[in-house]
């Protein structure tokens, strides 16, 4: 297909490797970047179709994973960040000159609450977590993409081994079941 998924996935995807230390994470300004220094590897890392998952420029899908609070920090002009929409449960800090967003905090009580949504390629490191899965697929057609070629997408995410979900996958799906049946006192 001529259009892109993502440079990360579109010529297949590269493993990561065992206990990767981690690296920065830096936004697409020619200068005065915005650096995040991240510890350690990303956890379920995935495709996500989604509207409001940062993507880059011709791309239809994110690539986005989480690492735990304490292991993000912003190293260098923080000044530059501001949350794109208040109101969403992912509170995204982007850079306010190139758009770019650094990580997302959720704020509220959620059954992710404590994690933060990175986007690797923003690091020039090899080695991270490669990704697991493709989220919100339907999502792209929100997006302007024609409902007759989702099915190419998913059948081009299955033969780079990503299982395409038009939601989360079975196993996040069921944590934030897990938090809601917790809350409710169903379990
Ligand atoms: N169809 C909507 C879906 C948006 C959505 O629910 N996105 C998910 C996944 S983001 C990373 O996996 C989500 O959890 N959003 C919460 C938030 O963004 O605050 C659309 O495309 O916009
Ligand atoms: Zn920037
Ligand atoms: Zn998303």
């Amino acid at each position: 297909m001529s259009v892109s998924l993502h440079p990360l996935i579109d010529n297949g995807i590269t493993k990561g490797r065992n206990n990767f230390p981690g690296g920065k994470l830096r936004c697409h300004c020619p200068s005065n970047k915005v650096e995040v220094t991240i510890t350690g590897d990303v956890l379920h890392n995935h495709a996500c179709g989604c509207s409001q998952c940062w993507k880059p420029a011709g791309s239809l899908f994110s690539i986005v994973g989480v690492v735990p609070v304490a292991n993000l920090k912003v190293t260098a002009n923080q000044g530059k960040l501001a949350v794109v929409d208040r109101k969403a449960a992912i509170q995204r800090y982007a850079c306010k000159q190139c758009g770019v967003h650094l990580f997302g905090r959720i704020e509220k009580d959620h059954a992710f609450k404590g994690l933060d949504f990175i986007h690797v390629e923003l690091s020039d490191e090899k080695g991270w977590q490669e990704p697991q899965f493709a989220a919100f697929v339907s999502s792209i057609i929100e997006q302007g993409f024609d409902p007759k070629g989702a099915d190419h997408v998913r059948w081009k995410l299955r033969s780079l081994g990503l299982e395409p979900y038009d939601v989360l996958s079975p196993a996040l799906m069921d944590a934030l079941s897990t938090f809601t049946g917790n809350r409710a006192g169903k379990l």
